[in-house]
């Protein structure tokens, strides 16, 4: 039992100490995602640095994230104009630019990279950034489909490497998949948890498996839909009354329908 309490108290030491120490955070990638992430986390008062090997793209991902900013303002601080300000001044603040990738991870606790889905880029940078990066410094992907476990084998810090797969708009989309390789030690999954939290993500651990959890449900889902488009769908079997458009569902977007969205549906909402 003391062996145990020992074991606990020393586990939960490690985690705050890891997650207290996630103050300065490097971006790689400007792109779609990359730029959500930092905006995100400048916003939730972490020093960011977004990085990418394209001057232009991280230029213009700046100015994309103080236009995200201001909507996010705007509806946060709806009362509150000035707070609404000191808010947007103070993430842009936090958040720098670079197109330097090994000085900017000079003193990260935390390395999230965006850049292009391609196993080998992704491992070359990583083995790159492992070099320079501070031993404590945890690193994640965003990667959507390619196997954190391959990515992770370019560097000698597979037990503080991770996924941490955001969803588009980041700013917006509140699950975070948290993914974890056999390596991937307690503390670092926890940190990598706590950090997804104070970035006001819901998280939820994934195994490294394909699609982790979200996109091997939306992506043959999807593909689905396509499929039918692709069949014909009702045109092909008329005589089906399976494919029939509802008419019901039809009257019903005609009216503007469109359930929570639109505050009326087969229920009436109220919108808070
Ligand atoms: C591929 C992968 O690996 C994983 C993935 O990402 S899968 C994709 C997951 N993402 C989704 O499923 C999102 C699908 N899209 C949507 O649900 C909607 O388009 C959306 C909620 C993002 C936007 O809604 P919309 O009706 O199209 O647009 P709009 O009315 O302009 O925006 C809705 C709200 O989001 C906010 N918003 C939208 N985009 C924003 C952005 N980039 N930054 C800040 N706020 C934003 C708006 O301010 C607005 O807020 P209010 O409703 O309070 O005014
Ligand atoms: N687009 C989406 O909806 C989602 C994408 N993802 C994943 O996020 C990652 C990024 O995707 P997007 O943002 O959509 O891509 P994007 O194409 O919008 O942006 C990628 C950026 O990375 C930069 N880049 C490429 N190689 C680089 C390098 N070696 N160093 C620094 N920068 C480099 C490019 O110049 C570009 O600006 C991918 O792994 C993708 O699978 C994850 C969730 C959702």
């Amino acid at each position: 039992m003391a062996f145990c309490n020992t074991l606990i108290v020393r586990t939960f030491t490690q985690t705050a100490a890891m997650a207290a120490a996630i103050k300065n955070v490097t971006v790689i990638g400007s792109g779609l995602m990359g730029a959500g992430i930092a905006q995100v986390a400048a916003q939730t008062g972490h020093h960011v640095t977004m990085v990418d090997i394209d001057e232009v793209a991280v230029g213009k991902a700046k100015d994309r994230i103080g236009a995200s900013i201001q909507r996010v303002a705007k509806k946060k601080f709806a009362q509150d104009p000035e707070a609404g300000q000191k808010f947007i001044s103070s993430a842009l603040e936090k958040l720098q630019i670079s197109t330097d990738a090994i000085s900017s991870v000079k003193s990260a606790d935390l390395v999230v990279e965006a850049i292009v889905e391609n196993l080998d880029v992704k491992k070359k940078l990583f083995a790159q950034l492992d070099e320079v990066a501070p031993s404590h410094a945890i690193f994640a992907s965003n990667t959507s489909s390619l196997p954190i476990g391959k990515i992770a084998a370019a560097t000698n810090r597979k037990d503080r490497f991770g996924g941490l797969h955001f969803f588009n708009p980041v700013p917006v989309m509140k699950l975070l998949e948290v993914v974890r390789i056999p390596e991937t030690s307690q503390g670092t999954y926890e940190a990598m948890c706590d950090w997804g939290k104070a970035m006001g993500k819901v998280t939820v651990e994934c195994k490294d498996t394909p699609g982790f959890i979200v996109n091997r449900l939306l992506v043959p889902y999807m593909f689905e839909a396509v499929r039918m488009l692709d069949r014909g769908w009702h045109a092909e079997y008329p005589e089906n009354t399976l494919f029939e458009p509802c008419e019901l569902l039809t009257n019903m977007v005609a009216e503007g329908k469109h359930g929570v969205k639109s505050g009326k549906g087969f229920y009436e909402y109220n919108k808070k």
